[in-house]
């Protein structure tokens, strides 16, 4: 017997990560071939944007996706939210050239403090919540702390691209596949602060660490590389990464929802205090899923430089909440 449908609300619908986006989920990409979905898509409530958004729809409906259960354009949050179980909160204004990601903060703030409170208020109280738009740390910070009724442990944020950036980065470096990496992580931060950890990696069972053996490359042109991946991008294209960080989405939530099988990826959560992370920080760290939950991968040691790293990204996010406080 074919499953009941879920239902998938993603904001910034008609945006280019929502473009690049909603097909790969109405496909069974996100959450299994065997998965009807129902996309919950939300605009804003301006002629052009839903006008666009009727575009997407009618590319939609012609691609005639078996899984596809139906389609709920609105304008208004608590009609995208009604009963979601998954919630991908992309629509934010992206960073133009020159732009550091937290310059969004102030624009972005009011979207995740309204967005939180009709997530509070209809969604299911299972839902999961994956905040992509930018300031993406800060802005789930925000979603989780205007949404009291919904467990802390919904509200997640995505790093998965800048996990990614980094496997790709040492697939090159090491000649390895990409797809043979482990134990990798990225610490904290979505912004240039972030620390990807390649200590516990490894690639065909050796450890990546021995592998590259070389700290100067790790802090002067690894660390740089991946952590300003995505002003390169801006730089080279005129726009922020879409289909890479669609990519991403989609990784984070297939994980989250059909598990990792042992592996480590990582997650924008809240912390509960680890690795001396105040609790409620919505700090990278390693995961492993299963069973629609994620586990904190615990007790790995971190030596001077990577606690140097963790510092310097935990500060930026602790400032960034400073910034938004007075809206909570
Ligand atoms: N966490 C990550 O790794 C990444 C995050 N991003 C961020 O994702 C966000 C979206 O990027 P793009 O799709 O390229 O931008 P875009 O400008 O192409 O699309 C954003 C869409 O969101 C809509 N929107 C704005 N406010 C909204 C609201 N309150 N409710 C619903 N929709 C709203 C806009 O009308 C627009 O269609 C940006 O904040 C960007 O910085 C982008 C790449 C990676
Ligand atoms: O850099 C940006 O503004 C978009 C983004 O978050 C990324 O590509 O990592």
């Amino acid at each position: 017997m074919s499953k009941k449908p879920v239902r998938v609300a993603v904001t910034g619908a008609a945006g280019q990560i929502g473009y690049a986006l909603l097909f790969r989920i109405a496909s069974g990409e996100m959450l299994g071939k065997d998965q009807p979905v129902i996309l919950q898509l939300l605009e804003i409530p301006d002629e052009k944007a839903q006008k666009a958004l009727k575009g997407v729809i009618m590319e939609l409906e012609d691609c005639a996706f078996p899984l596809l259960a139906g389609v709920i354009p609105t304008g208004d949050p608590l009609v995208a939210f009604k009963d979601a179980d998954y919630a991908l909160l992309v629509g934010a204004r992206p960073r133009g050239p020159g732009m550091e990601r937290a310059d969004l903060l102030a624009a972005n703030a009011q979207i995740f403090t309204a967005q939180g409170k009709a997530l509070d208020q209809v969604a299911s109280r299972k839902v999961k919540v994956l905040v992509v738009g930018n300031p993406a740390n800060t802005n789930a910070y925000i979603a989780m702390k205007s949404a009291p009724s919904l467990p802390r442990k919904n509200f997640t944020a995505m790093l998965r691209l800048d996990h990614n950036r980094a496997a790709s980065q040492i697939a090159a470096k090491t000649g390895t596949a990409v797809g043979d990496i482990e134990k990798l992580t990225v610490w904290g931060n979505h912004s240039p602060t972030m620390y990807a950890d390649y200590r516990f990696a490894t690639v065909g069972g050796k450890s990546v660490k021995d592998l590259i053996n070389d700290q100067v490359w790790n802090a002067d042109t690894f660390l740089p590389t991946v952590g300003k991946r995505g002003a390169a991008i801006i730089e080279a294209r005129g726009l922020s990464s879409a289909a890479s960080a669609a990519n991403a989405a989609i990784d984070h939530m297939r994980d989250w929802a059909l598990g990792s099988n042992g592996k480590w990826v990582t997650m924008g959560i809240p912390s509960d205090g680890q690795y001396g992370i105040p609790k409620d920080v919505i700090f990278g760290f390693p995961v492993t899923t299963e069973n629609g939950e994620y586990k904190l991968v615990e007790g790995l040691e971190i030596d001077k430089f990577s606690q140097e790293r963790i510092d310097k990204t935990l500060k930026e996010l602790q400032d960034e909440q400073a910034g938004v406080a007075h809206l909570l």
